[in-house]
């Protein structure tokens, strides 16, 4: 596992077990009866891509690992609007504290300022978070198969699946992708950033998407900062993408996604 992954896991796993001290999965289920009912992901990703738009997953992020802050005037509702006005199919939100400045409260507000359906961008490492996102109202959760072996891997999607979330299993490499496509999972996430040395590039989704087969939908995540980025993507049949940095880094967000989708 890139050394990054093990750092940022190994702090979850201490933080889940803090949380675990203050609410149970019991309460956690009590949240689940209280959230609104989930909001289907995949089937707002895929209905962009029948209509052969671009499916774009938009990420509110504060900061990164990799690039540090990212957005000094953040502003999580803000931006889940203007997202939203632009014509997103999707959120993901950040919600790790320590690396990424992020808060669940951000998904909990982004969620309830628009109605589209919303990831909780996180490490997820232990049953007890996929409850938890649900009862923060997340329609998706992501796993990292780098950060997962395959029991576990294949635990938190059933937990998922279970309460009606949709899961957006992400891969790096060659073998990642044939652990994926052994899961439920038709959402597969082809990361383009190499977590060992943090270099984006988009030929990861080319060569790794092909893998898929048709029966799954892949988004093509991490670097894509030009219109020519998706075009380049396109050529493996991916037209769903996951980008937070790019739009992040502009004033004007919604002037952004045009550009990004050559509107
Ligand atoms: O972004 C990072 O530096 C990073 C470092 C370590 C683990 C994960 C990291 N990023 C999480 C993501 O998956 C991205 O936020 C997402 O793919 C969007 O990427 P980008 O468009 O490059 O902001």
């Amino acid at each position: 596992m890139p050394a990054v992954l093990e750092e940022i896991c190994a702090a979850k796993r201490a933080h889940v077990a803090q949380s675990k001290t203050k609410l149970s999965i019991q309460d956690l289920e009590e949240g689940i009866k209280q959230a609104s009912a989930p909001r289907g992901f995949f089937s707002a990703l895929e209905k962009k891509k029948t209509s052969k738009d671009y499916g774009l997953i938009c990420e509110i992020k504060k900061a990164s690992p990799s690039k540090g802050l990212i957005r000094p005037d953040f502003n999580p509702v803000a931006h889940a609007k203007d997202y939203e006005a632009a014509g997103a199919a999707c959120l993901s939100i950040l919600t790790d504290k320590p690396y990424f400045q992020g808060d669940d409260q951000f998904l909990i507000d982004a969620r309830r300022t628009v109605s589209l359906p919303c990831l909780r961008k996180d490490f997820m490492i232990d049953p007890y978070q996929i409850y938890e996102s649900r009862a923060l109202g997340a329609d998706c959760i992501l796993l990292i198969l780098a950060a997962l072996d395959k029991s576990l891997a294949t635990e938190l999607e059933s937990v998922a699946l279970e309460l009606g979330m949709d899961v957006l299993i992400e891969v790096h490499d060659a073998e990642e992708m044939k652990r994926a496509l052994t899961m439920k999972s038709p959402l597969l996430g082809v990361n383009n950033r190499n977590l060992k040395t943090m270099e984006v590039s988009t030929q990861n989704t080319l060569d790794l998407a092909p893998m898929a087969g048709s029966d799954r939908l892949c988004v093509g995540e991490s670097g894509l900062a030009t219109h020519q980025d998706l075009i380049d993507c396109e050529k493996a049949n991916v037209s769903t993408f996951l980008i937070g940095e790019t739009f992040m880094r502009q004033d004007n967000i919604i002037q952004a996604v045009h550009t990004m989708v050559g509107k």
